[in-house]
């Protein structure tokens, strides 16, 4: 495990942004974050607000793999990455995929939609990824509907959106004893992913051993570091979807060495989110294109840094999460 660089250090060559989004996304219009650098490369902290402090110490031990110990080897250089369609209406479905810059080979792959977002029907749902379908005969189409389904509307939603021709549904309902039952009352028809159920449970595996899912989505971040996420991948025996959480492209870097060092990659990644932004802080961007990306390093643009940094208000805010969150991964460590 790594011994914790002193708190001086990382604060040394921290910076606070906030990046605009293109398309709203679980919310989110401004996506505030940090950035420092260390040794080994640069590394994001980027919890999202409401996170507490307990939780975010994973993203921090996320971030001080990338900057103080660096990535595992990489097995492969190439790796595909789907689209992510937010909650939009149909007419708007078009323009968004535009900026995942698919190409004519990409086209023939994923494309993730979130579903089930509060306030929405699920005749929305059913028009959105029916777009998806009529605009891209041949791709993958997988649903997210972050939990936000109860068992017997989860059952219901996905026989009604299987005739789209589902790769997997992604957390239709909220706990491990309701995914089970989806699972079981699907009967193999749809398959079933875990992602919150992965990252935000006190046991990353207690999804796999119940036999709840049927791959296991996994992200560096809040899983607390690309290593700690292999490890997550091995010990599970299931196959595993490499996403990510609405970050830059130092963040994304992190998802795409996980992606790139892990043994078996049999889905394409949620890596492609910076193109839902509408600014970034390294260039070029790492983005997709023709529906993959190189396996590379990135290094922050110091003038983006500048450009984008958060008001004083809300560095503040976050040097002071950074130093709480320090104590609550020291703690742990001790
Ligand atoms: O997996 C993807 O295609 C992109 C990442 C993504 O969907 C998410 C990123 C950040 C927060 C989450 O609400 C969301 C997810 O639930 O998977
Ligand atoms: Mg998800």
């Amino acid at each position: 495990m790594l011994t914790l660089p002193p708190l001086d250090e990382i604060l040394a060559t921290a910076h606070v942004v906030a990046l605009p989004m293109k398309v709203k996304f679980r919310g989110v219009e401004l996506r505030e974050l940090m950035v420092f650098s260390g040794p080994a490369g640069w590394a994001e902290f980027s919890p999202f607000l409401e996170y507490s402090d307990v939780e975010s110490a994973r993203w921090l031990a996320s971030a001080l793999e990338a900057g103080w110990v660096g990535y595992p080897e990489s097995v492969r250089d190439w790796v595909p990455v789907n689209a992510t369609l937010p909650a939009v209406s149909p007419a708007e479905v078009p323009g968004v995929l535009a900026a995942f810059n698919m190409g004519s080979a990409g086209a023939a792959q994923s494309v993730k939609i979130k579903v089930a977002e509060a306030g929405q029907s699920l005749g929305e749902d059913a028009a959105r990824v029916g777009a998806v379908r009529h605009l891209l005969p041949e791709a993958k189409i997988r649903i997210d509907a972050n939990g936000g389904w109860d068992v017997g509307q989860a059952v219901k939603a996905l026989r009604m959106l299987s005739v789209f021709g589902l790769e997997y549904a992604e957390q239709p309902v909220a706990t491990i004893a309701e995914m089970a039952a989806v699972r079981s009352a699907l009967d193999g028809s749809v398959l079933i992913a875990a992602d919150e159920s992965v990252r935000k449970a006190t046991d990353p595996l207690a999804v796999a051993r119940a036999g709840a899912a049927d791959l296991l989505v996994v992200k560096a971040a809040p899983l607390g570091g690309v290593r700690r996420a292999l490890e997550i991948v091995a010990e599970a025996g299931l196959p595993a979807v490499v996403s990510s959480a609405l970050d830059s492209s130092v963040g994304i870097s992190a998802g795409l060495a996980l992606a790139a060092a892990l043994p078996e990659l049999p889905y394409a990644c949620g890596l492609g989110t910076v193109s839902l932004m509408a600014a970034d802080i390294a260039s070029p961007s790492l983005v997709a294109e023709a529906g993959g990306m190189n396996v590379r390093e990135v290094v922050a643009d110091p003038g983006l840094l500048a450009q984008f940094a958060a008001p004083a208000d809300r560095r503040d805010w976050w040097l002071g999460r950074l130093g709480r969150v320090y104590a609550v991964l020291a703690g742990a460590e001790a």
